[in-house]
């Protein structure tokens, strides 16, 4: 007997006319086992009516962009969310009251965000990362193993990253779950181990803390370097997105993993079997 449910996975793509939103849609058209049953922006927005693959670029789909969340989850197996943080908290609890699947990609999202999301995952799969492209996830354990083999009185954690200049939040989620994932090679809590921001007399580098650095500029999908600088030599491991398709390509095939599992918080990690 094949484990391949069977009907497409009908999803609710929410921010449906932001970058990732129209990425979202225009992926969904290429991959088998998903449709988009559902368009949502905020109330007020000017793309409210328009059809969601014409906006995307993929020709008519008869989704019209909505504001109402409600009706479309209440009919959908799924929901693909890279919106703001707390747009992404008030749709936790809607997919949790409807009891579907809800991908969220949106980074910036606070301690108390993370809580109150942590918390609607108690009645629905949630699978949340900071990153969906499988590149990155697999740098992350290649990470957390540099990080785990090279001591850090010997090797300092440094990590760089670069966005488009319409990104909002510093640092990206993705240096942050590299962070994350160098602090764990190192057995220590990332925060208060972190040093984010640098300005003026800092003084000498903290042993063992982990360093981050923000640009941001131009149409950069999205560039992050991890260096383990030691004294002579120094190693940078490195990924950089050159098309948000891979960032929508996974939030897809967490969606599908995520079908029918039960509550709980998963990563991409979870998704591709990499924990
Ligand atoms: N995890 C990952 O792999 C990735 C994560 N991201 C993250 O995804 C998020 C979105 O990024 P991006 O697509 O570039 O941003 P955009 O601003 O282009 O898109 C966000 C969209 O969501 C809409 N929106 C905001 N609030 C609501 C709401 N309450 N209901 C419905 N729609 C809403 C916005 O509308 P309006 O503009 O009118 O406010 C906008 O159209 C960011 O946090 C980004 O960091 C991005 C890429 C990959
Ligand atoms: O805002 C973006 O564009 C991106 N955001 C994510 C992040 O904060 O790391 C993922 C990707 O780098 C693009």
């Amino acid at each position: 007997m094949s484990d391949t449910p069977a009907t497409d996975m009908g999803l609710v793509v929410v921010g449906a006319a932001g970058r990732m939103g129209q990425t979202l849609i225009r992926a969904i058209h290429t991959i088998p086992g998903a449709r988009v049953i559902g368009a949502v922006e905020r109330a007020g927005s000017p793309y409210l009516g328009k059809d969601a693959g014409e906006l995307a670029g993929v020709g008519r789909i008869d989704v019209p962009i909505g504001d109402d969340p409600l009706p479309v989850f209440a009919k959908a197996d799924g929901v693909l969310d890279f919106t703001t943080p707390a747009s992404s908290v008030e749709f936790a609890g809607y997919a949790a009251q409807a009891r579907i699947a809800h991908v969220i990609g949106t980074t910036g999202c606070s301690a108390d965000d993370n809580a109150k999301i942590a918390a609607a995952a108690r009645h629905a799969p949630i699978v949340k990362s900071g990153n969906m492209s499988l590149g990155v996830n697999l740098l992350a354990v290649l990470v957390e193993q540099a990080a785990r083999a090279l001591d850090a009185d010997d090797f300092d954690i440094e990590i760089l990253e670069m966005h488009h200049k319409h990104k909002v939040d510093a640092p990206s989620g993705t240096a942050l779950l590299l962070g994350e994932a160098a602090a764990a090679g190192r057995g220590i809590a990332l925060a208060g181990n972190d040093v984010r921001v640098r300005d003026g007399h800092t003084g000498v580098r903290k042993t063992g803390s982990i360093g981050f650095a923000t640009l941001r500029g131009g149409s950069v999908v999205g560039d992050h370097s991890v260096m383990l600088a030691g004294t002579g030599e120094r190693i940078t491991l490195a990924h950089h997105a050159e098309d948000r398709a891979i960032f929508a390509r996974g939030a897809v095939k967490a969606a599908l993993w995520a079908r029918g599992r039960k509550p709980g918080l998963y990563s991409m990690r979870d998704v591709l079997g990499l924990s």
